[in-house]
């Protein structure tokens, strides 16, 4: 559905060196990103600020061209083939609505079906659907700067859908919603993947979407691509120590287990550091042989923590 080989883009800008003088400096948005995408992947795209995403998007919606390199999307070069891909992609910023200010959301959607040239008929059954798996009745007479952003998003969503394309690219489609509305969001977009087998390529800062929607992604530091793959393998090629949480029936002094760092110790609770590649249950026999052990709990790292670890360490090559 997507396939990206080696593109680049840069960019020129005039940078102030004293009152009047200008040098010219080139930024390089994206540098040598090589990818492909299958029909029905789920794939998320994520990086720290100004790593290169938005440029991605706009290459692959053919908003940009790159400079060297070369995107096909559903077939497509986009840069040359703007209008035919429009019917093949639906696209969501998150920061900026596609819909029309001051109409009705229900006027903005029908003005949809006549730039897309969607049929009547396809048009009426498609937004009831949309309508129903959105929620989107309470508000379809509601003028557009009247909605909520959750409401505003949902309304984005559906114009995106509507002309059913079987690839969806959405920029930071959860920025700003409450837990709700994100929820509402992240639901829909699960059933749109998995019931409709629409291709979708998620943009976002918040590791919620990714943790509950992708099993890949894809993560875009200083414009290259510093890991691609499983969201599981992610954990355990970075994975940050995992915390052996013990309570022992009484306070002590912190435990002996060769190869362990006790962390921290509150009464009876110790927080031990077990190692990677170290055998947990191991850790765990050794201590109840030789401590009364009242609980166990084993904390795994969370993505968040194991990527904001792999920035710091700067290494997230898979
Ligand atoms: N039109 C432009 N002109 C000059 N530089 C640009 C332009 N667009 C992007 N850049 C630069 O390219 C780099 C990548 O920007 P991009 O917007 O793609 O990052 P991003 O990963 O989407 O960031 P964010 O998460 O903050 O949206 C940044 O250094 C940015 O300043």
């Amino acid at each position: 559905m997507i396939e990206v080989t080696d593109i680049r883009k840069t960019f020129t800008v005039r940078e102030r060196t004293g009152r009047l003088r200008r040098r010219r400096i080139t930024v390089r948005a994206v540098d040598g990103i090589s990818f492909t995408v299958r029909s029905g992947e789920f794939v998320g795209y994520l990086g720290p600020n100004g790593a290169g995403k938005s440029t991605t998007i706009k290459m692959l919606t053919g908003i940009l061209t790159p400079t060297s390199g070369t995107v096909r999307v559903a077939g497509l070069d986009p840069s040359r083939r703007r209008t035919a891909l429009a019917r093949r992609i639906g696209v969501v910023f998150g920061q900026r609505t596609t819909l029309w200010w001051d109409l009705p959301l229900r006027d903005s959607l029908t003005l949809i079906r006549h730039l897309y040239r969607v049929e009547p008929s396809v048009h009426r059954r498609r937004l009831a659907e949309l309508v129903e798996l959105l929620d989107l009745g309470p508000f379809l007479a509601t003028p557009v700067r009247q909605l909520s952003l959750g409401q505003r998003m949902r309304g984005d969503l559906a114009a995106a859908l509507l002309h059913d394309p079987p690839l969806l690219v959405l920029d930071e489609p959860t920025i700003g919603l409450d837990v709700v509305s994100k929820a509402t969001v992240r639901g829909f977009l699960e059933r749109v993947n998995a019931e409709r087998g629409t291709t979708i390529l998620l943009t976002t800062h918040d590791l919620g979407d990714i943790e509950r929607l992708c099993r890949r992604v894809m993560i875009i530091d200083r414009g290259r691509l510093a890991y691609d793959g499983d969201l599981e393998k992610l954990r355990d090629v970075a994975a940050a120590d995992r915390m052996l949480v013990v309570d022992l029936e009484r306070p002590g002094p912190p435990v002996e287990v060769a190869g362990v760092t006790v962390e921290r110790v509150e009464g009876p609770r110790q927080w031990l550091r077990v190692p990677r590649g170290m055998n947990a249950a191991a850790v765990v026999a050794a201590l109840a042989g030789r401590h009364p052990v009242a609980d166990i709990a084993l904390r795994e790292p969370d993505i968040e923590e194991v990527i904001t670890r792999l920035y710091r360490e700067g290494r997230i090559t898979a």
